[in-house]
């Protein structure tokens, strides 16, 4: 169980777009000094789930509790840089908010990406341009991080080393970390909480109690190169659930 204060609850959920419904009944909480990972096929309403908690959707049903003056900050899936106009990472971190330079600086050290101060954002490589984003959410001094696929575009050795400073970055500041993953066997280890959605939520618990279970073995047990894998989850095994597995559709509505 989580020891840190809740932060941030999501209440039943549904989200409905048109007659089409890109999640259902989607209950979860963040708390404190812990990691939750949202894990789900392509189109299997993370996103639309992270913009319900981060208030830029409005939810067709449930609600979205959050701790009195609750400070998120958010590291976008994508994020389009004009590749004409050069920006420095420097200017970067000043927008939206701009804070003083030292703190910038001190943000880009935590991430270990300094040496890119007065570099174009444009030249950086994938693993420096996450840190750099990573820079520019804590910069807000959060409370809560969400993280959009956080390692996108970045290779395996980058993506170890980027959960494990999130992992180091919770342990020193106490965050509360919600991340979207596709790649679930790297992310475990840094992970407290797994919650693996389909529409609806299939199946959730600690990371050891997932990957003992029978639907984990189902869903990963023939992948023997972690990380190298994009994650499917192909629901052609069955849970212990009692609910329905199938991906919502335009009838349920
Ligand atoms: N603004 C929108 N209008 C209509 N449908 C939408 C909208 N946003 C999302 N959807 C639909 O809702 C469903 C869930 O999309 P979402 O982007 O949340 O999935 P996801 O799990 O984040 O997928 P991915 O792993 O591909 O990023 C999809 O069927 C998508 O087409």
């Amino acid at each position: 169980m989580p020891s840190g204060e809740p932060l941030i609850h999501a209440e039943n959920l549904t989200i409905k777009f048109g007659g089409k419904t890109a999640i259902q009944d989607v209950s979860l909480t963040v708390h404190k000094n812990e990691i939750v990972t949202l894990i789900g096929p392509n189109g299997a309403g993370k996103s639309t789930l992270l913009r319900a908690l981060l208030q830029a959707l409005k939810p067709t049903q449930g609600e979205v509790w959050r701790k009195h003056g609750l400070v998120i900050g958010y590291v976008p899936q994508r994020l389009n840089i004009d590749p004409i106009m050069p920006m420095t990472v420097e200017r970067f971190l000043s927008i939206p908010d701009k804070r003083p330079l030292p703190e910038r600086e001190a943000a880009l050290k935590d991430v270990g990406a300094h040496h890119t101060l007065k570099q174009a954002v444009q030249s950086l490589s994938g693993g420096e341009f996450q840190r750099v984003l990573l820079a520019r959410a804590i910069l807000r001094k959060p409370d809560l991080l969400v993280l959009d696929e956080p390692v996108q575009g970045v290779d395996f050795q980058g993506q170890t080393e980027l959960y494990k400073l999130i992992s180091r970055l919770k342990e020193q500041v106490g965050f509360g970390i919600l991340m979207v993953s596709h790649d679930l066997h790297i992310v475990m280890a840094e992970t407290d909480r797994v919650i693996c959605i389909n529409g609806h939520v299939c199946c959730s618990g600690a990371p050891t109690q997932v990957s003992d279970s029978p639907e984990y073995l189902a869903l990963f047990g023939g992948q023997t190169k972690p990380g190298l894998a994009v994650y499917h989850h192909l629901h052609d095994h069955s849970h212990d659930c009692e609910h329905d597995h199938s991906p919502p559709t335009s009838s349920e509505t």
